[in-house]
């Protein structure tokens, strides 16, 4: 259990956050099959991360990693992986699993993937079938779960259309579908974020996307070469701070060299609908975009969100939630059924954390309905992460403005994406 402090002066100084995670996993992913070495900096530290590391070394591909540089000397070709001497770990990593899921399809043997007891909850059928459709084979379990069984073998091209907005579903028929003779074609629900995408240009291949951002084509077997990585901030990350500084009063806060890529920037539209305080700063980049954001606090007004708002904002939703039980009024996140399938059921978790600081909460079978208040009325102290980085992370920032000393269980989730929460937290509380 850990105390968690207030700010009684806000919070006040300049970070640069943790790599983002997203394009972490991809660099180690895409430089295992490409050609020649790839070398990838400011890499992610995060627990989900060395899962994907410790993944690809255990099909044989060398990676050396200092701190957060890490060097992958890459197989050229899925089909030059070893098989595994043990089950491949996934850890607590949905990206890891969907994604190695196709990558491993290319493969010439059978991998068997685990994970911890919420990943071994959580749904595989959204991949395994769209993959099914390329001629890949996994077996799950009855209930559509890990542990699986990825059968490496001949993938063949064709149109995959999904029923389910996720850059993970959608990574993993493009990472299949490297091996296939003809094109791959992803028609998407909704736009996801688009990192493989741009970084398998940045690798050598052709994808190319269509004006309405649903349509995606990969050309067939492109030769990918390793490449320098620079890896951005993590938005998701520094959408901590920027909550934080928005309502904590009295903060000024700078985060540098973050992510800014547009399918991932719904916090910043939020936050401005909600009449935050955010400057964007942007620097001048090729392929991922990247900026400085500067925040200070604000009194909000609520906000209302629906089915498309969600992809740009999802791993962000707990922190939209923080941000209506602050906001003037009832705000409403709709069209966000996704939620109940993450880490943990984020719906339900935010009504029964929510509901402790004194928040009124409404639960929606796809979201929330949230009525804010200028100062709670904390009916139970104890606050838990429920093991969920996201909503432990989430806590923390709320407890920095509670008028009443709260605590928090299971804090050690934060290390899946942010190892280093606390003490970059500490830094901007003391630094004034
Ligand atoms: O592709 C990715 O890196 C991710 C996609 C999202 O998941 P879904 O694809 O399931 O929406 C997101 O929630 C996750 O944290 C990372
Ligand atoms: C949902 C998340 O990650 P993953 O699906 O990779 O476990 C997250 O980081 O909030």
């Amino acid at each position: 259990m850990r105390k968690l402090e207030q700010a009684p002066h806000g919070l006040h100084g300049e970070l640069a956050v943790p790599g983002d995670k997203s394009i972490s996993h991809r660099a180690l992913m895409l430089g295992a099959v490409a050609t020649g070495t790839t070398t990838i900096e400011h890499w992610l530290t995060g627990e989900d991360c060395q899962h994907t590391l410790q993944a690809l070394r255990d099909v044989g591909v060398p990676i050396e990693r200092k701190g957060t540089m890490v060097t992958v000397h890459g197989k050229g070709d899925a089909g030059n992986f070893v098989a595994p001497a043990t089950s491949l770990a996934m850890g607590n990593s949905g990206t890891t699993t969907r994604l190695l899921m196709g990558l491993l399809s290319g493969t010439s043997f059978t991998s068997k993937l685990v994970g911890d007891d919420s990943l071994e909850r959580r749904p595989m059928q959204r991949v395994t079938q769209p993959l099914a459709e390329l001629g890949v084979k996994i077996d799950l379990t009855a209930a559509g779960t890990l542990p699986a069984q990825v059968h490496g073998g001949p993938v063949h091209g064709g149109t995959v259309r999904l029923n389910v907005a996720s850059a993970q579903v959608k990574s993993a028929v493009f990472l299949a579908g490297l091996n296939a003779p003809t094109p791959t074609v992803v028609v998407e629900k909704l736009p996801t974020r688009d990192h493989t995408e741009i970084m398998l240009r940045q690798f050598g291949a052709d994808i190319t996307t269509s004006a309405d951002q649903r349509t995606i084509t990969l050309q067939p077997q492109p030769h990918l070469t390793g490449q320098t990585v620079v890896v951005p901030g993590d938005l998701s990350s520094a959408a901590f701070f920027l909550v934080a500084a928005t309502i904590v009063p009295q903060s000024g806060v700078k985060l540098t060299n973050v992510n800014l890529n547009p399918t991932r920037t719904g916090i910043l539209r939020v936050l401005d609908q909600m009449g935050a305080d955010v400057t964007i700063e942007p620097i001048p980049t090729t392929g991922e975009l990247w900026g400085n954001l500067v925040v200070h606090s604000s009194q909000l007004r609520p906000i209302h969100l629906t089915a498309p708002d969600i992809p740009a904002v999802i791993d962000e939703l707990p922190l939209v939630a923080l941000l209506a039980a602050t906001a003037d009024g009832t705000s409403t996140i709709r069209g966000a059924a996704e939620l109940r399938v993450k880490e943990t059921d984020r719906i339900a978790v935010l009504k029964t954390e929510l509901e402790k600081l004194g928040v009124a909460v409404t639960e929606y079978s796809d979201g929330l309905a949230i009525t804010g208040r200028p100062a709670w009325d904390v009916q139970n102290s104890e606050l838990d992460s429920h093991g969920d980085h996201r909503i432990g992370m989430m806590l923390a920032i709320a407890a920095l403005r509670s008028h009443t000393p709260l605590t928090l269980q299971n804090e050690e989730a934060v290390a899946v994406s942010y190892p280093q929460f606390f003490t970059d937290l500490e830094q901007l509380r003391e630094d004034h």
